[in-house]
């Protein structure tokens, strides 16, 4: 089992001048064998952050680790973290049957990547038959596992699946998430599960953790999390979830913040990023407004919050 570490890391795209930090010195940690779902509306920097996991976005500043060692990628070497992306269909190539791109994946030669093909479509589920088939005649839950099945080829230790059930029709999502989860136990596999809805964060995780304008807000066991949120931002999400019509009878605290404009990525505000939306704040201490004036630094042991008012967890 295999521990995933952001330490620090932050990215940033663009100049000086006109750019944005999209993620802004993220600590994170994905511990051996074990789901930490990352949760936060779009924008927050949570595929970036993990694009940056696989070299796919520039790191600014901090170390990715893969047990203790900085995470390389080479051809050479078998990538031991593997990503699943949202779009089912954009991941494979139109033109190549099922089998042909899944055994392009794994490292087998020779009369072993056959075996290896059918191995692999029936640990996603898949029958054999479905080696000659082209994408297009594939539904996109056939298709995600698809790209399941190529991300494992190369026994990865460390796999990150970015809004992997977004895209597919909400009828076979739940048969996704049953399956990934199964594969991740199977296979002792740790996962960095991104979703911008807890809802189906908190179907996977053992862990959560909450982003918010490029940093992360909160982060504990899924329970603590889901039972005892710290941040009013964690609050915000669920109350999303457990009313997903809104019945005019919400919080008039949580309407109040449903009616803000989402904070600008390319200009967060000073001190706690989330006080313009926040429900709950000012903290006052000898006259001065920390929310405004000081950014809340994660407190807690297991169970981290970063807010002014979470102080004492
Ligand atoms: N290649 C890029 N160049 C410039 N800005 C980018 C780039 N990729 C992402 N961003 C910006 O970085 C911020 C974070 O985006 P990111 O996609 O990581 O968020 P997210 O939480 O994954 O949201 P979503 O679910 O919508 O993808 C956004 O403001 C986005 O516009």
């Amino acid at each position: 089992m295999s521990e995933l570490t952001f330490e620090g890391v932050s990215v940033r795209f663009g100049g000086r001048r006109h750019g944005l930090t999209a993620v802004d010195g993220v600590d994170l940690t994905v511990p051996g064998g074990s789901v930490v779902g990352l949760v936060g509306e779009s924008g927050s920097g949570k595929s970036t952050l993990a694009r940056a996991a696989v070299g796919l976005a520039p790191l600014h500043a901090g170390r990715i680790l893969l047990d203790g060692e900085p995470v390389r990628r080479g051809r050479r070497s078998r990538p031991a973290l593997q990503m699943v992306f949202q779009d089912p269909y954009s991941s494979l190539d139109p033109r190549m049957t099922i089998g042909d791109s899944i055994a392009e994946a794994t490292p087998r030669r020779g009369p072993a990547r056959r075996a290896e093909v059918t191995r692999l479509l029936d640990l996603v589920g898949l029958g054999a038959d479905r080696a000659r088939a082209y994408p297009g005649q594939l539904s996109g839950g056939q298709c995600q596992r698809v790209a399941l099945a190529r991300a494992l080829a190369g026994d990865p230790r460390v796999l990150i699946a970015d809004e992997i059930t977004s895209a597919l029709d909400v009828s076979i999502q739940g048969a996704v998430l049953n399956l990934v989860r199964e594969v991740q136990r199977e296979l002792r596999l740790s996962l960095l599960f991104i979703s911008h809805d807890l809802a189906v964060v908190r179907y996977v995780s053992d862990f959560i953790a909450v982003m918010y304008l490029g940093r992360i807000v909160e982060y504990g066991p899924a329970e603590a999390v889901l039972t005892d949120p710290s941040h009013p931002y964690t609050r915000e999400l669920l109350a999303a979830v457990s009313e997903p019509v809104s019945t005019g009878e919400a919080d008039p605290a949580l309407r109040a913040v449903a009616d803000v404009e989402p904070a600008d990525p390319h200009a967060p505000p000073p001190g706690c990023r989330f006080h313009p939306r926040c429900p709950v704040g000012p903290a006052v201490l000898d006259g001065r407004d920390l929310c405004r004036e000081s950014e809340p630094v994660p407190q807690g042991h297991r169970h981290l919050a970063a807010c002014h008012f979470a102080a004492g967890r």
